[in-house]
């Protein structure tokens, strides 16, 4: 499980994310949407201890990041938009020295194998030299390497940029096996429709705040896009954040259908 409390982050006097309260149960997969600069990204930094909160709280599985990383460590994974790879070793090689290092003990090499088809890489690509890796394959490794460690929670900062639309499907089904299994996850992306294909629940975020969270259950994916076009065409500096203290006044100044959506935060709380 994951879990925000107050979780507030601000650089310089500038409030990247302001009070988010967020839960994402075990079998969930929340996806954060907003424009560039709103937050997701360092929502999901807060997760992984890359950067501290100024105030409240990140949780993995109850443990509070910031007082204990090394245990956190090990409850979580996590893909990146861009996976960084040992260039002159094969996607297999990193594979292996990855989930080494992370578990702490070797795999064996056909369950790496099975791992990397699973997150969609030819076998015979598995035994070349990333350095001749596409990024999209670069990504399917990334995938297999947070999928060695089991972690029952995953954080995932745009992870299909770069793969074609065959392998973003086979990513989405394994998001879907992922959740089935009972990992909880969190997943910054400016796709809607994959939000909409995997998310349980999607989150828009604007200028650091969580302003509308909403079940896909009872959404459609023109409903998501209406919705998110709106929240976005309500702030006049896209999704980039104020400086510290104008942000409750910022949630004042929207329109009334958007007020509507800030009160979606709340039930969150
Ligand atoms: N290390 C940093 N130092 C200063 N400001 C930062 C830093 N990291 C992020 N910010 C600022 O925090 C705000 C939120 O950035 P963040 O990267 O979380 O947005 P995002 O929603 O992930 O955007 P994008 O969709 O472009 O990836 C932005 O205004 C950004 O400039």
């Amino acid at each position: 499980m994951l879990q925000a409390s107050e979780l507030t982050k601000a650089y310089n006097g500038v409030v990247a994310l302001n009070k988010l309260n967020l839960t994402v149960n075990s079998g969930e997969i929340f996806c954060l949407l907003g424009a560039n600069g709103a937050g997701k990204t360092t929502t999901i930094n807060l997760f992984l201890n890359f950067v501290t909160p100024t105030a409240g709280r990140a949780l993995v599985n109850g443990i509070d990041v910031s007082a204990e990383p090394l245990e956190v460590k090990r409850h979580i994974a996590y893909i990146p938009e861009t996976v960084m790879l040992y260039p002159s070793l094969s996607g297999l090689e990193n594979l292996n020295y990855f989930t080494t290092l992370a578990l702490g003990h070797k795999r064996p090499e056909h369950e790496l194998l099975k791992l990397l088809a699973e997150a969609g890489l030819a076998k015979e690509a598995a035994f070349k030299r990333v350095s001749g890796y596409s990024k999209g394959m670069r990504q399917k490794v990334g995938i297999a390497i947070a999928m060695a460690k089991n972690a029952k929670a995953l954080l995932l900062d745009e992870p299909t940029s770069g793969l074609d639309p065959q392998a973003a499907n086979e990513f989405s089904k394994l998001l879907d096996r992922l959740k089935a299994d009972g990992v909880a996850i969190l997943m910054a992306t400016h796709d809607l429709f994959l939000a909409k294909q995997v998310g349980t629940r999607v989150g828009i975020m604007q200028r650091g705040i969580l302003v509308s969270t909403m079940t896909t259950d009872d959404l459609g994916h023109a409903d998501l896009e209406r919705i998110y076009l709106d929240i976005a065409s309500c702030t006049d500096a896209g999704g980039a954040p104020p400086r510290t203290g104008e942000a409750e006044q910022r949630t004042e100044q929207l329109p009334s259908a958007m007020q509507g959506a800030v009160a979606g935060q709340k039930e969150a709380r």
